[in-house]
Protein backbone atom coordinates (compact mmCIF):
# COMPACT_ATOMS: atom_id res chain seq x y z
CA UNK A 1 0.00 0.00 0.00
CA UNK A 2 1.14 3.68 -0.19
CA UNK A 3 -0.19 7.21 -0.24
CA UNK A 4 -3.34 7.56 0.30
CA UNK A 5 -4.71 3.46 0.73
CA UNK A 6 -1.59 3.41 2.86
CA UNK A 7 -3.17 6.94 4.86
CA UNK A 8 -6.61 5.51 5.51
CA UNK A 9 -5.46 1.77 6.73
CA UNK A 10 -2.93 3.97 9.44
CA UNK A 11 -6.28 5.72 9.99
CA UNK A 12 -8.17 2.90 10.90
CA UNK A 13 -5.07 0.83 12.89
CA UNK A 14 -4.80 4.10 15.15
CA UNK A 15 -8.28 5.21 15.51
CA UNK A 16 -7.34 8.78 13.72
CA UNK A 17 -10.45 10.12 12.11
CA UNK A 18 -10.86 11.28 8.37
CA UNK A 19 -12.63 14.20 6.94
CA UNK A 20 -14.64 13.59 3.94
CA UNK A 21 -15.56 15.31 1.09
CA UNK A 22 -17.50 14.88 -1.34
CA UNK A 23 -17.73 15.98 -5.37
CA UNK A 24 -21.06 16.37 -7.09
CA UNK A 25 -21.21 16.95 -10.66
CA UNK A 26 -22.62 20.35 -11.80
CA UNK A 27 -23.19 22.28 -14.86
CA UNK A 28 -19.53 24.41 -16.06
CA UNK A 29 -21.36 27.44 -16.15
CA UNK A 30 -22.43 27.27 -12.69
CA UNK A 31 -19.27 28.88 -11.34
CA UNK A 32 -17.19 25.88 -11.53
CA UNK A 33 -14.22 25.81 -13.37
CA UNK A 34 -14.04 21.46 -12.92
CA UNK A 35 -17.31 20.90 -13.35
CA UNK A 36 -17.96 19.98 -9.74
CA UNK A 37 -18.91 20.88 -6.45
CA UNK A 38 -17.45 19.49 -3.37
CA UNK A 39 -19.00 19.34 -0.04
CA UNK A 40 -17.77 18.76 3.50
CA UNK A 41 -19.34 16.00 4.81
CA UNK A 42 -17.51 15.60 8.47
CA UNK A 43 -15.37 13.55 10.57
CA UNK A 44 -15.55 9.58 9.66
CA UNK A 45 -14.34 6.59 10.91
CA UNK A 46 -12.19 3.84 8.65
CA UNK A 47 -13.83 0.88 9.93
CA UNK A 48 -12.87 -1.95 7.77
CA UNK A 49 -10.74 -2.40 4.08
CA UNK A 50 -10.34 -5.24 1.67
CA UNK A 51 -8.86 -5.70 -1.50
CA UNK A 52 -10.57 -6.50 -4.79
CA UNK A 53 -10.03 -7.10 -8.41
CA UNK A 54 -10.50 -3.77 -10.49
CA UNK A 55 -12.29 -3.73 -13.86
CA UNK A 56 -9.06 -3.45 -15.59
CA UNK A 57 -7.39 -6.70 -13.57
CA UNK A 58 -5.71 -4.15 -11.07
CA UNK A 59 -5.99 -4.69 -7.35
CA UNK A 60 -8.36 -2.07 -5.90
CA UNK A 61 -8.61 -0.99 -2.23
CA UNK A 62 -11.72 -0.61 -1.06
CA UNK A 63 -12.53 1.15 2.56
CA UNK A 64 -15.92 1.28 4.78
CA UNK A 65 -16.02 4.47 6.31
CA UNK A 66 -18.72 5.42 9.11
CA UNK A 67 -19.84 9.05 9.88
CA UNK A 68 -18.78 10.02 13.57
CA UNK A 69 -21.85 10.66 15.87
CA UNK A 70 -22.89 14.41 17.11
CA UNK A 71 -21.70 15.98 14.17
CA UNK A 72 -24.48 18.52 12.54
CA UNK A 73 -26.77 17.15 9.53
CA UNK A 74 -25.23 16.30 6.52
CA UNK A 75 -25.81 19.34 3.61
CA UNK A 76 -25.31 16.93 0.79
CA UNK A 77 -28.53 16.11 0.05
CA UNK A 78 -29.62 20.36 0.61
CA UNK A 79 -26.91 20.54 -3.07
CA UNK A 80 -29.18 18.71 -5.08
CA UNK A 81 -32.52 20.16 -3.62
CA UNK A 82 -31.76 23.86 -4.16
CA UNK A 83 -30.40 23.49 -7.64
CA UNK A 84 -33.50 21.64 -8.21
CA UNK A 85 -35.92 24.75 -7.14
CA UNK A 86 -33.82 26.78 -9.42
CA UNK A 87 -36.31 27.59 -12.78
CA UNK A 88 -34.28 27.57 -15.75
CA UNK A 89 -37.40 29.61 -17.66
CA UNK A 90 -39.68 32.23 -17.18
CA UNK A 91 -42.36 29.84 -17.48
CA UNK A 92 -41.31 27.53 -14.63
CA UNK A 93 -40.69 30.80 -12.05
CA UNK A 94 -43.74 30.00 -9.37
CA UNK A 95 -45.89 33.00 -8.28
CA UNK A 96 -44.60 35.26 -10.56
CA UNK A 97 -45.73 38.51 -10.81
CA UNK A 98 -42.96 40.72 -12.35
CA UNK A 99 -41.20 39.35 -15.18
CA UNK A 100 -38.35 41.94 -14.81
CA UNK A 101 -38.45 45.02 -11.49
CA UNK A 102 -35.58 46.40 -13.18
CA UNK A 103 -37.16 47.16 -17.07
CA UNK A 104 -34.48 45.72 -19.02
CA UNK A 105 -31.85 48.39 -16.92
CA UNK A 106 -30.10 45.62 -15.45
CA UNK A 107 -27.87 42.77 -17.73
CA UNK A 108 -29.60 39.79 -15.84
CA UNK A 109 -33.67 40.08 -15.65
CA UNK A 110 -34.72 40.45 -11.90
CA UNK A 111 -37.81 38.83 -11.92
CA UNK A 112 -40.43 39.27 -8.83
CA UNK A 113 -42.73 36.69 -6.70
CA UNK A 114 -45.00 36.22 -4.34
CA UNK A 115 -46.00 33.22 -2.74
CA UNK A 116 -47.37 34.90 -0.07
CA UNK A 117 -50.19 37.45 -0.33
CA UNK A 118 -53.52 36.52 -1.72
CA UNK A 119 -54.18 38.02 -4.45
CA UNK A 120 -50.30 38.28 -5.49
CA UNK A 121 -49.40 41.62 -5.82
CA UNK A 122 -45.95 43.30 -6.73
CA UNK A 123 -43.85 45.67 -5.62
CA UNK A 124 -45.71 49.13 -5.91
CA UNK A 125 -45.07 53.23 -5.86
CA UNK A 126 -41.32 53.10 -6.87
CA UNK A 127 -39.11 53.58 -9.82
CA UNK A 128 -36.20 51.56 -10.70
CA UNK A 129 -32.89 53.24 -11.62
CA UNK A 130 -29.24 51.14 -11.32
CA UNK A 131 -26.86 54.81 -11.43
CA UNK A 132 -27.50 57.01 -8.52
CA UNK A 133 -29.38 60.07 -8.56
CA UNK A 134 -28.14 62.74 -6.98
CA UNK A 135 -30.46 66.19 -5.09
CA UNK A 136 -29.90 69.68 -6.62
CA UNK A 137 -27.59 70.66 -3.30
CA UNK A 138 -25.23 67.74 -3.67
CA UNK A 139 -22.43 68.70 -5.36
CA UNK A 140 -19.78 65.90 -5.63
CA UNK A 141 -15.97 66.60 -5.76
CA UNK A 142 -15.14 67.91 -8.84
CA UNK A 143 -11.26 66.99 -8.59
CA UNK A 144 -10.78 63.37 -8.92
CA UNK A 145 -7.66 61.85 -7.81
CA UNK A 146 -4.87 61.43 -9.37
CA UNK A 147 -5.07 57.48 -10.17
CA UNK A 148 -2.18 55.22 -10.81
CA UNK A 149 -0.04 55.04 -14.02
CA UNK A 150 -0.42 51.48 -14.81
CA UNK A 151 -1.57 50.20 -18.49
CA UNK A 152 -4.42 48.06 -19.48
CA UNK A 153 -4.92 46.10 -15.69
CA UNK A 154 -2.82 46.81 -12.71
CA UNK A 155 -0.61 44.13 -11.88
CA UNK A 156 1.97 45.02 -9.66
CA UNK A 157 1.04 46.74 -6.05
CA UNK A 158 5.18 47.92 -6.21
CA UNK A 159 4.00 50.61 -8.51
CA UNK A 160 0.55 51.11 -8.76
CA UNK A 161 -0.34 54.53 -7.13
CA UNK A 162 -3.91 52.97 -6.03
CA UNK A 163 -2.84 49.43 -4.61
CA UNK A 164 -0.35 51.82 -1.79
CA UNK A 165 -3.60 53.80 -1.06
CA UNK A 166 -5.00 50.09 -0.20
CA UNK A 167 -1.94 49.53 2.39
CA UNK A 168 0.59 48.39 -0.02
CA UNK A 169 -1.63 45.40 -2.06
CA UNK A 170 -4.34 45.18 -4.20
CA UNK A 171 -7.80 45.16 -2.05
CA UNK A 172 -9.27 42.48 -4.19
CA UNK A 173 -8.15 38.75 -6.38
CA UNK A 174 -9.50 37.93 -9.95
CA UNK A 175 -11.13 34.12 -8.95
CA UNK A 176 -14.57 33.85 -8.74
CA UNK A 177 -15.13 37.35 -10.86
CA UNK A 178 -13.24 39.01 -8.30
CA UNK A 179 -12.98 39.01 -4.55
CA UNK A 180 -12.45 41.38 -1.32
CA UNK A 181 -9.77 39.20 0.19
CA UNK A 182 -10.76 40.61 3.47
CA UNK A 183 -13.10 44.04 4.62
CA UNK A 184 -11.09 46.78 5.03
CA UNK A 185 -12.17 50.54 6.54
CA UNK A 186 -12.22 52.08 3.27
CA UNK A 187 -11.15 50.17 -0.34
CA UNK A 188 -9.33 52.19 -2.74
CA UNK A 189 -10.79 51.60 -6.47
CA UNK A 190 -8.99 52.89 -9.31
CA UNK A 191 -11.04 55.73 -10.95
CA UNK A 192 -11.31 57.96 -13.99
CA UNK A 193 -8.05 59.28 -13.89
CA UNK A 194 -6.18 55.78 -13.88
CA UNK A 195 -4.18 54.41 -16.70
CA UNK A 196 -5.88 51.20 -16.59
CA UNK A 197 -9.16 49.78 -18.03
CA UNK A 198 -12.27 48.27 -16.91
CA UNK A 199 -11.10 44.85 -16.68
CA UNK A 200 -8.42 46.05 -14.01
CA UNK A 201 -9.06 43.60 -10.51
CA UNK A 202 -9.40 47.16 -8.53
CA UNK A 203 -12.39 47.89 -10.40
CA UNK A 204 -14.59 45.00 -8.63
CA UNK A 205 -17.25 47.19 -7.29
CA UNK A 206 -17.59 48.99 -10.68
CA UNK A 207 -18.76 46.28 -12.47
CA UNK A 208 -22.78 45.28 -13.26
CA UNK A 209 -24.09 42.76 -10.86
CA UNK A 210 -23.31 39.21 -12.57
CA UNK A 211 -26.14 37.00 -10.12
CA UNK A 212 -29.21 35.70 -11.19
CA UNK A 213 -31.34 37.48 -8.28
CA UNK A 214 -34.90 37.00 -7.62
CA UNK A 215 -37.19 39.60 -5.37
CA UNK A 216 -39.94 37.90 -3.17
CA UNK A 217 -42.20 38.02 -0.88
CA UNK A 218 -41.60 36.89 2.75
CA UNK A 219 -43.97 35.87 5.10
CA UNK A 220 -42.94 38.54 7.79
CA UNK A 221 -40.61 40.42 6.19
CA UNK A 222 -41.82 42.03 3.02
CA UNK A 223 -39.61 42.09 -0.08
CA UNK A 224 -36.40 40.23 0.52
CA UNK A 225 -33.82 39.21 -2.29
CA UNK A 226 -32.48 35.91 -3.00
CA UNK A 227 -29.55 34.86 -5.90
CA UNK A 228 -30.09 31.55 -8.11
CA UNK A 229 -26.43 31.49 -8.21
CA UNK A 230 -24.13 30.46 -5.94
CA UNK A 231 -21.81 33.35 -4.18
CA UNK A 232 -18.58 33.16 -2.99
CA UNK A 233 -17.23 35.00 0.21
CA UNK A 234 -15.99 38.34 -0.33
CA UNK A 235 -18.22 38.96 -3.64
CA UNK A 236 -18.89 42.29 -4.57
CA UNK A 237 -23.28 41.93 -4.66
CA UNK A 238 -24.66 45.04 -5.41
CA UNK A 239 -24.38 49.15 -4.70
CA UNK A 240 -26.72 50.81 -2.74
CA UNK A 241 -28.33 53.09 -5.21
CA UNK A 242 -30.97 55.50 -4.98
CA UNK A 243 -31.18 59.60 -4.50
CA UNK A 244 -28.09 60.72 -2.53
CA UNK A 245 -28.81 63.53 -0.48
CA UNK A 246 -28.29 65.78 2.72
CA UNK A 247 -29.47 64.01 5.80
CA UNK A 248 -30.93 67.10 7.18
CA UNK A 249 -33.09 67.08 4.16
CA UNK A 250 -35.16 64.31 5.20
CA UNK A 251 -38.70 64.68 5.93
CA UNK A 252 -38.48 62.98 9.66
CA UNK A 253 -42.45 62.55 9.04
CA UNK A 254 -42.16 60.69 5.84
CA UNK A 255 -41.56 56.74 6.02
CA UNK A 256 -38.04 56.51 5.89
CA UNK A 257 -37.31 52.56 5.55
CA UNK A 258 -35.40 52.72 2.61
CA UNK A 259 -32.79 55.18 3.64
CA UNK A 260 -29.06 54.77 3.73
CA UNK A 261 -26.60 56.86 6.09
CA UNK A 262 -23.03 56.68 4.57
CA UNK A 263 -21.83 56.37 7.71
CA UNK A 264 -18.05 55.13 7.05
CA UNK A 265 -17.39 55.24 10.90
CA UNK A 266 -20.13 52.64 11.91
CA UNK A 267 -18.67 50.19 8.96
CA UNK A 268 -15.11 51.36 9.89
CA UNK A 269 -16.17 50.34 13.64
CA UNK A 270 -17.93 46.95 12.52
CA UNK A 271 -21.02 47.96 13.74
CA UNK A 272 -20.24 48.51 17.62
CA UNK A 273 -17.96 45.10 17.48
CA UNK A 274 -20.60 42.93 15.61
CA UNK A 275 -18.82 42.13 12.71
CA UNK A 276 -15.23 41.46 11.91
CA UNK A 277 -13.56 43.76 10.35
CA UNK A 278 -9.53 44.97 10.68
CA UNK A 279 -8.41 48.39 10.96
CA UNK A 280 -5.81 47.54 8.71
CA UNK A 281 -5.91 50.73 6.44
CA UNK A 282 -4.65 54.23 8.33
CA UNK A 283 -6.88 56.72 6.28
CA UNK A 284 -4.64 59.79 3.99
CA UNK A 285 -5.91 62.41 5.47
CA UNK A 286 -7.05 63.64 2.08
CA UNK A 287 -9.97 61.56 2.26
CA UNK A 288 -11.85 63.95 4.31
CA UNK A 289 -12.64 64.23 8.36
CA UNK A 290 -14.87 61.49 9.46
CA UNK A 291 -16.34 63.40 12.85
CA UNK A 292 -16.26 61.14 15.22
CA UNK A 293 -17.72 63.18 17.80
CA UNK A 294 -21.34 64.05 15.71
CA UNK A 295 -24.74 62.26 16.44
CA UNK A 296 -25.66 62.74 12.48
CA UNK A 297 -24.07 61.64 9.36
CA UNK A 298 -24.38 64.36 6.80
CA UNK A 299 -25.43 62.65 3.40
CA UNK A 300 -27.75 59.58 3.02
CA UNK A 301 -29.04 57.24 -0.11
CA UNK A 302 -33.00 57.47 -0.14
CA UNK A 303 -34.02 54.35 -2.17
CA UNK A 304 -37.42 55.20 -0.94
CA UNK A 305 -39.25 56.83 -4.77
CA UNK A 306 -35.96 54.89 -6.42
CA UNK A 307 -33.33 52.85 -6.61
CA UNK A 308 -32.08 49.08 -7.22
CA UNK A 309 -32.59 45.66 -6.03
CA UNK A 310 -30.57 46.55 -2.96
CA UNK A 311 -33.70 48.23 -1.54
CA UNK A 312 -35.22 45.08 -1.28
CA UNK A 313 -32.34 43.68 0.62
CA UNK A 314 -33.78 42.94 4.95
CA UNK A 315 -31.82 42.90 7.87
CA UNK A 316 -30.47 40.00 9.73
CA UNK A 317 -28.96 40.06 12.72
CA UNK A 318 -26.61 36.86 11.22
CA UNK A 319 -25.97 38.48 8.19
CA UNK A 320 -24.58 36.78 5.17
CA UNK A 321 -23.81 40.47 3.37
CA UNK A 322 -21.34 43.24 5.36
CA UNK A 323 -21.34 47.10 4.13
CA UNK A 324 -17.85 47.80 2.56
CA UNK A 325 -17.41 51.94 1.85
CA UNK A 326 -15.46 52.31 -1.25
CA UNK A 327 -13.74 55.01 -3.29
CA UNK A 328 -13.33 55.48 -6.90
CA UNK A 329 -14.42 58.79 -9.09
CA UNK A 330 -13.66 61.19 -5.85
CA UNK A 331 -11.83 60.41 -2.53
CA UNK A 332 -14.20 62.26 0.09
CA UNK A 333 -15.54 59.46 2.87
CA UNK A 334 -18.70 61.38 3.71
CA UNK A 335 -19.99 60.40 -0.26
CA UNK A 336 -18.40 57.28 -0.18
CA UNK A 337 -19.71 54.30 -2.26
CA UNK A 338 -21.97 51.74 -0.56
CA UNK A 339 -21.35 48.15 -1.93
CA UNK A 340 -22.56 45.42 0.03
CA UNK A 341 -20.07 41.98 -0.24
CA UNK A 342 -20.96 38.65 0.40
CA UNK A 343 -19.79 37.56 4.14
CA UNK A 344 -19.64 34.25 3.68
CA UNK A 345 -20.26 31.47 0.56
CA UNK A 346 -23.97 32.15 0.17
CA UNK A 347 -25.46 29.17 -1.21
CA UNK A 348 -28.09 29.42 -3.79
CA UNK A 349 -32.37 30.55 -2.78
CA UNK A 350 -30.49 31.81 0.56
CA UNK A 351 -31.91 34.98 1.18
CA UNK A 352 -29.45 38.26 1.53
CA UNK A 353 -29.28 39.74 4.40
CA UNK A 354 -26.93 42.57 5.89
CA UNK A 355 -27.08 44.39 9.30
CA UNK A 356 -28.78 47.61 9.18
CA UNK A 357 -26.74 48.53 12.32
CA UNK A 358 -28.97 50.52 14.34
CA UNK A 359 -28.60 50.77 17.80
CA UNK A 360 -31.14 49.82 20.31
CA UNK A 361 -33.50 52.96 21.14
CA UNK A 362 -31.65 55.21 18.29
CA UNK A 363 -34.72 55.87 16.45
CA UNK A 364 -37.32 58.44 17.15
CA UNK A 365 -40.42 59.08 15.69
CA UNK A 366 -41.65 62.93 14.44
CA UNK A 367 -42.85 63.16 17.91
CA UNK A 368 -39.31 62.63 19.87
CA UNK A 369 -40.29 59.39 21.37
CA UNK A 370 -38.15 56.40 21.05
CA UNK A 371 -39.68 54.33 17.89
CA UNK A 372 -38.86 50.39 18.69
CA UNK A 373 -39.11 47.50 15.40
CA UNK A 374 -39.20 44.32 15.90
CA UNK A 375 -37.04 41.94 13.84
CA UNK A 376 -38.05 38.60 12.16
CA UNK A 377 -34.71 37.80 10.50
CA UNK A 378 -35.24 34.83 12.74
CA UNK A 379 -31.68 33.94 13.51
CA UNK A 380 -30.20 32.01 16.82
CA UNK A 381 -28.93 35.10 17.69
CA UNK A 382 -31.82 37.50 16.92
CA UNK A 383 -31.66 40.85 19.12
CA UNK A 384 -35.49 40.83 18.79
CA UNK A 385 -35.39 44.42 17.95
CA UNK A 386 -34.24 45.61 14.27
CA UNK A 387 -33.97 49.59 16.75
C1 LIG B 1 -34.84 48.60 3.12
S1 LIG B 1 -36.41 47.90 3.40
C2 LIG B 1 -36.16 46.22 2.98
C3 LIG B 1 -37.20 45.73 1.99
C4 LIG B 1 -38.57 45.60 2.56
N1 LIG B 1 -38.73 44.30 3.23
C5 LIG B 1 -39.65 45.77 1.53
O1 LIG B 1 -40.68 45.08 1.61
O2 LIG B 1 -39.53 46.61 0.62
C6 LIG B 1 -36.46 47.94 5.16
C7 LIG B 1 -37.77 47.50 5.76
O3 LIG B 1 -37.95 46.10 5.61
C8 LIG B 1 -38.49 45.52 6.79
N2 LIG B 1 -37.47 44.65 7.39
C9 LIG B 1 -36.22 44.47 6.96
N3 LIG B 1 -35.56 43.60 7.72
C10 LIG B 1 -36.40 43.22 8.69
C11 LIG B 1 -36.30 42.34 9.80
N4 LIG B 1 -35.19 41.66 10.06
N5 LIG B 1 -37.39 42.20 10.60
C12 LIG B 1 -38.52 42.88 10.34
N6 LIG B 1 -38.69 43.70 9.30
C13 LIG B 1 -37.64 43.89 8.48
C14 LIG B 1 -38.81 46.68 7.71
O4 LIG B 1 -40.13 47.07 7.45
C15 LIG B 1 -37.84 47.74 7.25
O5 LIG B 1 -38.30 49.03 7.55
Amino acid sequence: MERGNLGLKNCMEQSIPVRVTRGHQCRKTENSYAGKVYTYDGLYKVVKYWAEKGVSGFTVYKFRLKRLDGQPPLTTNQVHFTRGRIPNSISEIRGLVCEDITGGLEDTPIPVTNLVDEPPIPPTSFTYIKDMKFAKNINLPTNAPPGCNCRGKCTDPRTCACAKLNGGDFPYVHNHGGRLIEPKAVVFECGPNCGCGSDCVNRISQRPPNYRLEVFRTPRMGWGVRSWDYIPSGAPVCEYIGLLMKTDDLDPAADNSYVFDIDCLQTMNALDGRERRLRDVTLPSHVGKVDETSESVPFCIDAGQTGNFARFINHSCQPNLFVQCVLSNHHDIKLARVILMAADNIPPLKELTYDYGYALDSVMGPDGKIRQMPCYCGAAECRKRLF
